[in-house]
């Protein structure tokens, strides 16, 4: 099924960007082939009684792309209408994201069709434990780690975390993104938007522009998109539009993200920013993606800039917060146009890159400080972004083009090391 949002089918924009990038490395046709296709997909049914005594039917997933560098990792998506050809793109986008930036992971993605907001805290309970007891035979933390993603909060990984730990003993490495108290770590929730942060910086400073003042609009003000915010006004840009699914707001010299976060966590997660008591304009999702911007940051879901909007979009940098929010079609557009993206599997690692922390943290049962972390974090997407600026300096590519480039060698070497 292609995505409702743009008719855009993430897997074959994959394909495309692997399938280009294997070339370069010479890679054969085996070894392509390999590298394409998930190494197991389970789909499986989910029952529940609602509290109303009703039984709904929903639907769980996990595809795990690959693991040669290490056990499977990704995070988990609750969202109607998630599917295959989602899970399965998105499953290997997180192999290239763990490749690139050097932990010891391979790729996954999981999760349930289903629609979050419309269930009780104890339907949602009941059904999360049940999609771990089910996956329970698949995961653990050296076979596969899940984490939060879409729809899915700290709260949930304790509950699957729970789940697993009845019948296999303790086990906080199972999952990541946990609640500081359950041993989650310090700075995870905020890493994703740290990291993007960070890797802005350097674009910007990289290309001489300077971030102070630049102007930003993000589409998306979840987990991901309200963190990014908040880095980059303490960076001194000017966020000066931002959204969710229901719409957006616009400020021209710049919205005040402190306030906005108060009142967004106050007002709760099924409340708009667009109900917020803030101060700016109301703009649709479609005007923000191409308003006349410094930064634009997709930071929602896929396929947001497609072949339909990308010869309106104005922005001079792309830095993608959600994983795969341009098409392959407006990729080569931006490509040509000269306007650069940060790919997703770079710009918004530092999640991932954070998830490996708490692994870590939790087989040594050790608690690392929030500067240990925070230090890390910034080595870690520095080399990676080094890695990448010079590739694609040498070798006349986009920054998407060199990261899928490393990426993939890193992958092969490790298939070739291990032996067939
Ligand atoms: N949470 C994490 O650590 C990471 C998340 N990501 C990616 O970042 C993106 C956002 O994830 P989170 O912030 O964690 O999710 P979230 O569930 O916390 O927030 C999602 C946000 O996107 C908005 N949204 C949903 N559909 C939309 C649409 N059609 N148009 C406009 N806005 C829409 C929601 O209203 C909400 O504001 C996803 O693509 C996810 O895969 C990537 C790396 C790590
Ligand atoms: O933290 C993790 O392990 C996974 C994060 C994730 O799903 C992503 O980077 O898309």
């Amino acid at each position: 099924m292609v995505n409702p949002t743009s008719g855009y089918n993430p897997q074959q924009c994959l394909e495309s960007y692997l399938a280009r990038a294997l070339q370069r490395i010479g890679a054969n046709e085996e070894m392509n082939h390999l590298l394409q296709a998930s190494y197991r997909e389970i789909k499986f049914e989910l029952p529940l009684v609602r509290e109303n005594g009703s039984l709904a039917v929903f639907h769980g997933y996990r595809v795990q792309h690959h693991r040669s560098r290490g056990p499977f990792k990704g995070g988990i998506r609750y969202r109607p209408h998630v599917d295959w050809e989602q899970f399965r793109a998105l499953a290997s986008i997180m192999t290239w994201k763990t490749a690139l930036v050097d932990i010891p992971f391979g790729g996954a993605k999981g999760g349930i069709d289903c629609d979050p907001n419309t269930l009780t805290p104890l339907e949602l309970e009941t059904l999360s434990k049940r999609f771990m007891i089910k996956l329970g035979p698949l995961v653990g933390p050296d076979r596969d780690i899940p984490a939060p993603g879409m729809g899915t909060d700290e709260q949930i990984m304790a509950w699957l975390y729970d789940a697993y730990s009845q019948g296999h003993g303790d086990e906080p490495a199972v999952v990541t993104g946990k609640p500081l108290g359950l041993g989650g770590s310090y700075g995870r929730t905020e890493a994703t938007g740290r990291g993007l942060a960070l890797v802005t910086a350097w674009v910007m400073q990289a290309r001489g522009l300077p971030l102070e003042g630049a102007t930003v609009a993000i589409q998306g003000f979840g987990n991901v998109g309200s963190h990014i915010a908040r880095f980059l006004a303490e960076k001194g840009a000017k966020v000066v539009a931002i959204s969710d699914i229901r719409g957006g707001l616009y400020k021209g010299d710049g919205l005040d993200i402190k306030n906005l976060i108060a009142s967004k966590i106050a007002a709760g997660k099924s409340v708009s920013v667009t109900e917020l008591d803030v101060k700016g304009e109301s703009i649709s999702n479609e005007e923000l993606l191409t308003l006349d911007v410094d930064i634009l940051i997709p930071a929602a879901i896929e396929g947001v800039l497609h072949e339909s909007n990308v010869d309106q979009v104005k922005a001079r940098l792309i830095v993608e917060g959600a994983n795969l929010p341009t098409t392959c079609g407006a990729a080569e557009v931006f490509k040509d146009r000269g306007i650069p993206v940060v790919p997703d599997i770079l710009a918004n690692a530092g999640g991932v890159t954070v998830s490996y922390f708490e692994w870590a943290q939790n087989l040594q049962r050790y608690r690392w400080e929030l500067e240990t972390v925070d230090q890390r974090l910034e080595r870690t997407l520095k080399k990676a972004w080094e890695k990448v600026r010079k590739r694609a300096a040498e070798d006349n590519l986009s920054y998407r083009e060199a990261a899928y480039v490393i990426a993939t060698k890193r992958v092969k070497r490790a298939i070739e090391l291990r032996g067939f």
